[in-house]
């Protein structure tokens, strides 16, 4: 780490190669051996918003996952790193024609829809290229899963997917959908006596795919949310989905042939997160696949899976340089040290957004040399704001001084993602390690910015020009 420091500098995001593999690797074989035993196949989707540059697309498709995308931007970059776009997804609830237009045109495997309006978009812009749009519809199941509230997708009151739940009278949707329904008198709509009849959200998605002749619906998917620990709520959503599948069986006489039940599985950021193997989430969840398709008299359908954070959080590192040291009295007789480092919110938001959790290890070699007291400490970025945390609560030994070096494990998800420029830092290198014949080897992925690369993108004005008179 300090050599790594030394060579690069601080703040530094630091990508195990090795263990990102490792992972991307482990994923895909615990699902593909679980639900194997329950006589099907599987696809696993890197997450691509969690950490992506065309280097982590080379990983991903050599370790064999396919790759999911949420903006026009991410699946550019699948298309640089040479994914197959066959093997690449595109999500967003807000895709533009644009976006959309360039999945098709690329050939990306699958576009899952994400609203009534969107697949009208979607068939239009695929009649005018001549082509069948393959399609998965997003729901939610209404599942709560046990999240912070900002990472939580598949409750009704958010702004992804569309409700399995039948929709009432009163809602704004339904009512425009009786309004349209010419068999449904204005009467019943004003005294809601039509609202039994009324199908879901989903339902009504389905309906439309299935009428459209450039829309090819191949299945449905549903992502509860993220950083989630239980397997009962994705058992709960599969289970939820799955009854969903057999109604659209019954209703439309189409088997749907694909389930994808998206990402979410929690990582540890500190010793309280206590994170299941992939192997035991594959199990857990192929049974109640198999159980739920057994009383559905349902084919257990190729299913499909999109860990992100589960992938390459715990493949990454942050190297910050402590700068000031000060003790503040928190009450009486009780002090907290603030330790300053060089980078802070701007690297990883995570703490500020969601009050996130890290922990942070000495990492150069007064780390194992040190003899000083764990004293109680609390490490800070250098941003103007006095929520800018990067560990809130931590022990680091009392001879801790500025110059030494600090490691903040499992950033390497949702940080480099997530960061920022703000109060004008540049954004840090991201090097990637990764050991050849026993020698470890480091090689930047993605060089640091620089104040001229800040610059480069605003207009500047010569610096004689004159100032505003009595400013
Ligand atoms: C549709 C979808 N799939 C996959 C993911 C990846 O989630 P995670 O990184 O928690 O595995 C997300 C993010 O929450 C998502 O919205
Ligand atoms: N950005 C979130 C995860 C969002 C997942 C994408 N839907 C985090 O850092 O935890």
């Amino acid at each position: 780490m300090a050599k790594l420091a030394e060579t690069y500098g601080t703040p530094l995001y630091v990508i195990s190669e090795d263990t990102f593999r490792d992972r991307a690797r482990g994923f895909r074989e615990a699902f593909e051996s679980a639900f194997s035993r329950v006589g099907t196949e599987v696809s696993v989707y890197f997450a691509g918003k969690s950490f992506l540059t065309p280097e982590v697309v080379r990983w991903v498709r050599e370790e064999g996952l396919n790759l999911d995308t949420a903006s026009g931007g991410e699946m550019a970059c699948g298309l640089r790193g040479g994914m197959d776009p066959a093997r690449m997804a595109l999500h967003g609830n807000n895709k533009s024609a644009a976006e959309i237009t360039r999945a098709l045109d690329a050939g990306v495997g699958r576009i899952v829809v994400d609203s009534l309006p969107e697949i009208e978009l979607v068939g239009r812009l695929a009649r005018t290229l001549g082509v069948t749009a393959p399609v998965m519809l997003r729901v939610t199941p209404g599942v709560h899963a046990e999240t912070h509230d900002f990472i939580a997708t598949a409750h009704e009151d958010q702004k992804f997917g569309m409700s399995l739940a039948p929709a009432r009278a009163t809602d704004a949707q339904a009512a425009d959908a009786l309004a349209d329904d010419s068999s449904v008198s204005t009467q019943d709509v004003a005294d809601g006596s039509a609202a039994a009849e009324l199908p879901s959200a989903a339902m009504r998605a389905v309906s439309a795919c299935v009428a459209h002749p450039n829309i090819d619906l191949q299945g449905i998917h549903c992502h509860i949310g993220s950083q989630i620990f239980a397997a009962e709520g994705f058992a709960q959503a599969a289970e939820r989905v799955l009854t969903f599948m057999a109604e659209v069986r019954e209703k439309f006489g189409v088997q749907l042939p694909q389930l994808d039940l998206g990402g979410g599985y929690g990582i540890a950021y500190t010793e309280a997160d206590t994170p299941r193997p992939a192997q035991e989430i594959a199990d857990a969840l192929a049974q109640a696949v198999q159980g739920t398709c057994r009383l559905l008299d349902f084919p257990v359908p190729h299913l499909s899976f999109e860990p992100g954070r589960a992938i390459v959080g715990p493949a990454g590192i942050t190297l910050y340089t402590v700068g000031t040291l000060k003790a503040v009295t928190v009450e009486p007789g009780q002090a907290r040290r603030y330790v300053s480092v060089d980078g802070g919110m701007s690297d990883n938001p995570r703490p500020v957004l969601y009050g996130a959790d890290y922990s942070v290890v000495v990492a150069d070699a007064k780390g194992g040399l040190s003899t000083g007291d764990p004293v109680f400490s609390r490490v800070v970025g250098k941003h103007c704001e006095s929520g800018d945390i990067v560990v809130n609560t931590t022990y680091l030994p009392s001879d801790l001084t500025a110059g030494d070096l600090l490691a903040v494990p499992a950033t390497g998800a949702y940080c480099w993602a997530l960061s920022s420029n703000y109060n004008w830092l540049p954004r840090p290198t991201v090097v990637a390690v990764r050991t050849v014949d026993g020698e470890g080897q480091s090689r930047v992925i993605v060089r640091g910015e620089t104040e001229d690369d800040l610059f480069a993108r605003m207009s500047v004005e010569p610096a004689d020009s004159p100032d505003v008179p009595g400013s």
